[in-house]
């Protein structure tokens, strides 16, 4: 089996994805407001050579027919969130390897000034940045709070396709290769004929002007894709060259994961051209005695009412006041799907119980797949997964902070080395590079976005 991708999923607020561990006495998460605290996760995460740390964003917030949730605020579940992008350059002053992918949605800043971020943030990572492209799973309070409307589903895939397209454009077709000079005896900065005015008139978006920054290192950040519906799974396809799916039962990551390949193949690119990481919770410790003990702390902080504002939050669905005795199935949402669409039966089985959902919810919350035991359980564990997926990696949720990486790092990590699903040492110098070894530091020739590029 080739060595794991294995990043870190972590948002800037109190932990955690299940339950609210910040209240646990060794849980540093509601330190998130200080710049220390993410510095020393960031080095903790380089040291043990993990891939990469993502942070997750959205401006949405969980809400209800235009009210805030009491359990979101008083539990601290979505409500705080912070703004991920303002922190990276902290994280790679103090990094030199460790990789970054951060979320920004296609509906919410105009698609230039979203590529020119990026790309400023390539220069200063060293071309160790994954933009993360979502939709918007709060899609409804974001919306709102930017003064607009929340954009039917499907149309908001359509329209994020036509964002990448502005911001390829940008990206590989401003400048050309050699058209920085820096000549300080000629006095020439750049070469007028190679820096090239772009025009873009797409159905949602338009652009005239240029990327005013000469290329980075891989020009387009690694694009990254975390949203499972049907039409996700297609704008995948298209677009993506690592997708982020939700973890549960291994029929579901299974089937999710021929659909991406399948929609990856129906765009003209190889299956393999997109690297699939699942969520995933690890829960370990010396015993599994020990591990199952955590494991019940942790269900320990997890509240009905708080997993429902999370699951309000990204789909709009109040679970809390559907009937617990009938099948989910009887809603329907127009914010995020991949949340709904996970507890549909699939191949003939009946979807389940309301009440069922929120107990699987507030158990495994949005990612799903948990893995508790001792380090060589975990591992096994992992190796059946993997095996019976097809996933190239894991997405790490954390838990308790630092508690569950200095257990992922200490006890499972050498685990996983010695049975070669991780990688000992860091390979390729830029984050698209580390996905894919055989390939080099821009988008290849196999995604559309090759094309987009100038003097070629
Ligand atoms: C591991 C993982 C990470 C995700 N991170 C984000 C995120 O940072 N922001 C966001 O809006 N959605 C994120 N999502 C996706 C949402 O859950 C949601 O499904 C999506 O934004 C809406 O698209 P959909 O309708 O295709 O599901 C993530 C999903 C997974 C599985």
């Amino acid at each position: 089996m080739q060595p794991l991708l294995l990043g870190i999923f972590q948002y800037i607020g109190p932990n955690g994805t299940v339950g609210s561990s910040w209240q646990h006495p060794d849980d540093t998460s509601a330190e998130f407001t200080t710049l220390s605290h993410w510095t020393s996760l960031a080095r903790k995460f380089e040291d043990a050579g993990l891939d990469f740390l993502f942070l997750a964003d959205s401006y949405g917030f969980p809400a209800l027919d235009g009210r805030l949730i009491p359990a979101s605020v008083r539990e601290g579940r979505g409500i705080p969130h912070g703004d991920p992008m303002p922190l990276v350059s902290a994280l790679a002053a103090v990094t030199e390897k460790l990789g970054f992918i951060l979320t920004t949605s296609t509906t919410v800043e105009p698609p230039a000034a979203n590529a020119r971020r990026f790309a400023t943030l390539d220069h200063f990572t060293d071309g160790r940045i994954g933009w993360n492209i979502v939709t918007g799973s709060s899609g409804g309070t974001a919306a709102a709070l930017m003064g607009k409307e929340l954009i039917r589903h499907d149309l908001r895939y359509d329209m994020a396709d036509d964002y990448v397209d502005v911001s390829l454009t940008l990206w590989e077709g401003s400048w050309e290769d050699d058209a920085l000079v820096l000549d300080r005896e000629a006095g020439v900065y750049a070469d007028p004929d190679k820096v090239h005015l772009v025009h873009h008139e797409g159905p949602y978006f338009r652009t005239d002007g240029i990327l005013n920054l000469p290329p980075s290192p891989q020009r387009t950040p690694l694009l990254v894709q975390a949203g499972a519906s049907g039409r996700g799974r297609e704008f995948a396809g298209r677009n993506a060259e690592a997708v982020f799916v939700g973890g549960g039962e291994p029929t579901v990551v299974a089937a999710n994961v021929r659909g991406i390949r399948e929609s990856a193949v129906a765009a003209g690119r190889p299956a393999d051209s997109v690297k699939i990481l699942v969520g995933a919770l690890l829960i370990t410790a010396p015993t599994a005695e020990e591990a199952w003990a955590k494991h019940a702390e942790m269900l320990a902080m997890s509240t009905d009412e708080g997993a429902a504002a999370i699951y309000a939050g990204n789909t709009g669905i109040d679970l809390l006041a559907l009937d617990p005795d009938k099948p989910i199935s009887q809603t329907r949402t127009e914010m995020g799907q991949s949340n709904l669409e996970r507890y549909l039966g699939r191949d003939g089985q009946a979807a389940p119980l309301v009440r069922d959902v929120l107990e699987n919810f507030r158990r495994t919350g949005i990612n799903g797949s948990v893995f508790v035991g001792s380090p060589d359980d975990v591992a096994d564990r992992i190796e059946e997964f993997v095996a019976a997926t097809g996933v190239d990696g894991f997405l790490i949720q954390p838990h308790l902070t630092p508690q569950t990486y200095d257990d992922l790092i200490e006890l499972l990590l050498p685990v996983l080395r010695e049975r070669g699903l991780a990688s000992a040492e860091y390979s390729g110098d830029t984050l698209r590079e580390r996905f894919f070894p055989e390939g080099g530091p821009h988008l290849p020739e196999t995604h559309r976005g090759h094309a987009f590029r100038v003097g070629r």
